[in-house]
């Protein structure tokens, strides 16, 4: 007894509430935390090994993640796992069992998919939110939800559930997240779907939870032909092509190349566009009415998306990414490739080329080969147990508590921490305000690009104001009557940084509303610039479109922002 009351109070000061249960190597523990979906009711943790010292703990054992989700662990849930190549029906037939289920969620890895989702959802008369880290599109009665993976709620308990695309658990970057979902996500059914590749790998994992696990393979619904010759000239680009390129400079380029020829007009998807003016791209050229009918995108288009392409012709098999310049993977080629000829939409069979002879033989011999099989899924820890590590050196910043938990971290061999450079280079600069830890965790997480000078300035603005005043106001920039359209590309990305950094403040007003109440100004002014945006993309982003008629009758700027609103209204 003595020795539970001693063990109580050395976990208080650590900064737990409470323990929940107790069971001999272990303990569950409660958590204060702010961070709405961060923070578990439990956390569990195991004791030193040596048994010696009970109020001991290793916060940095990360070797049982499962019991880290309390409520998911209540549940037997059956999990059904959707595996086969793309354009098989694994998402249709997971979204079906969503559909005719009381209550659900969809978590996907990109917004345009959660918007698909939603869409398709809300036209079937099943009322569905749509949330994602910057926006949250409420439906009235909605018991269903369309979410990027990394909104996710464990806490809540669905008799649906899916999670898309569910390989990126093995992700370098965002795996943790899929890990996350694929443990925490408290639902009766839960459907995975995905690479073949992801198979042993979740099975494994799914051994400890005692879920019941289903394994359910797909064939291709319509046939993906790799042409054996490239594409030749570039007045070869016909109706339904989709062009990949991974530069932003590149996907302009070859926009104006193909609309120098006057033949047609380009859609473009990039990373670092506004989603939202993603996902009006995506919707013109899938338009078969629109005279934009070629797409020239990056990888951004790679997953699960249903677009009318016809045909995809890489310009290149090399991408930087973020680290390197490499080769695509083979699972990267086949899913970019699987973009062409999606059942049900106009174009009954897929091709797939490349602009350079050269790259064919990796084209085809990857689209022969099964995707390498995943050995482990990425990990983070959760906030709380950073926290509770934290109590035990309270001198040190976030930068060093990461550093030295990532460093200690113990894991076992089917996971692996995920990279985690982006967060280390926010926790740096957040290190010098003085702020509590839960703040400073709140930046790191934040959607900043510290790659991007505008955005990362942004971030240190509202972090120095936030540290100063507890407030922080949003001033207008964008004003009806000044709005220029931007005419050159460094003004371009200038505004997709801009557009970063209002997304930046709209992330942070939904989880410290009172610190940053000019939600509503945040919203309109990125509204604001995602048009101007896609004005340049129309008048100034590759050649002029044919017909000069359209361009002098083009409605003013501030007609079209109240045409915008009223969509954002209806849409
Ligand atoms: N049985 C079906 N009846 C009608 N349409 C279907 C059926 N199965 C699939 N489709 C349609 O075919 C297209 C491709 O299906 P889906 O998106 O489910 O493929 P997927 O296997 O998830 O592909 P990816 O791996 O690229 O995500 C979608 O537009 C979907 O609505
Ligand atoms: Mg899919």
């Amino acid at each position: 007894m003595a020795s539970i009351l001693l063990r109580q109070r050395r976990v208080s000061a650590l900064g737990v509430s409470r323990i929940l249960q107790d069971n001999g190597d272990s303990l569950r523990l409660q958590m204060e935390s702010k961070f709405g979906t961060f923070s578990s009711i439990g956390v569990m943790i195991r004791k030193y090994s040596s048994g010696r010292d009970p109020a001991k703990f290793d916060f940095t054992d990360l070797t049982c993640p499962h019991t880290w989700y309390p409520n998911a662990r209540k549940k037997n849930r059956k999990v059904f796992l959707h595996v086969g190549p793309t354009n098989s029906g694994k998402t249709y037939h997971a979204l079906k069992r969503l559909q005719s289920s009381a209550s659900g969620i969809y978590c996907g890895p990109l917004r345009l998919l959660a918007w698909e989702v939603s869409k398709r959802l809300n036209k079937a008369k099943v009322p569905c939110d749509l949330i994602t880290g910057q926006e949250k599109v409420e439906v009235e009665g909605a018991k269903h939800k369309a979410v990027t993976v990394e909104m996710a709620d464990v806490n809540a308990d669905y008799h649906c559930a899916i999670v898309d695309e569910i390989q990126m658990l093995g992700c370098k970057t965002r795996g943790f997240s899929f890990t996350r979902a694929l443990l925490g996500i408290a639902a009766d059914e839960l459907h995975l779907c995905g690479d073949a590749a992801a198979v042993p790998l979740i099975q494994e994992l799914l051994q400890v939870t005692g879920d019941d696990v289903q394994v359910q393979t797909y064939e291709r619904l319509s046939p993906l032909v790799p042409l054996e010759v490239p594409l030749g000239s570039f007045s070869n680009i016909r109706t339904g092509d989709c062009l990949v390129t991974f530069s932003r400079k590149g996907i302009y380029g070859l926009k104006k190349k193909i609309e120098h020829g006057g033949k047609h007009l380009c859609s473009v998807v990039y990373g670092s566009l506004p989603p939202e003016t993603r996902t009006r791209q995506a919707t013109r050229f899938n338009d078969e009415s629109s005279e934009f009918d070629v797409l020239v995108a990056s990888d951004a288009i790679g997953m699960g998306l249903n677009l009318n392409i016809s045909r995809i012709i890489f310009s290149t098999l090399r991408k930087f990414d973020g680290f390197e310049r490499r080769d695509l993977t083979v699972s990267e080629i086949k899913q970019i490739a699987g973009r062409a000829g999606r059942y049900g939409s106009k174009f009954p069979e897929g091709q797939v080329t490349c602009l350079d002879a050269d790259d064919l033989p990796l084209l085809h011999s990857s689209l022969k080969s099964p995707s390498p099989i995943l050995e482990q899924a990425g990990l983070f820890p959760s906030f709380d147990l950073m926290f509770m590590y934290s109590r035990l050196q309270p001198k040190k910043g976030l930068y060093q508590i990461l550093e030295h938990f990532l460093e200690n971290a113990k894991l076992s061999e089917n996971y692996f921490i995920s990279n985690c450079e982006e967060l280390l280079k926010v926790a740096s600069v957040v290190d010098q305000l003085p702020l509590g830890l839960q703040d400073k965790y709140l930046f790191c997480i934040s959607p900043v690009d510290m790659d991007d000078e505008i955005s990362s300035q942004g971030l240190v603005q509202f972090a120095e104001n936030y540290s100063k005043k507890g407030l922080v106001r949003l001033r207008e920039i964008f004003t009806p009557g000044t709005l220029q359209v931007p005419k050159t590309h460094p003004a371009l990305k200038e505004l997709e940084s801009i557009h970063k950094v209002l997304e930046l403040y709209v992330w942070l007003s939904f989880r410290l509303e009172e610190s940053f109440p000019d939600h509503e100004l945040a919203s309109s002014q990125k509204a604001i610039c995602s048009m101007l945006i896609e004005e340049f993309l129309e008048r100034f982003g590759g050649q002029r479109p044919r017909s000069r008629k359209k361009l002098t009758s083009r409605p003013s700027l501030d007609s079209l922002i109240a045409k915008r609103k009223r969509e954002y209204l209806y849409d």
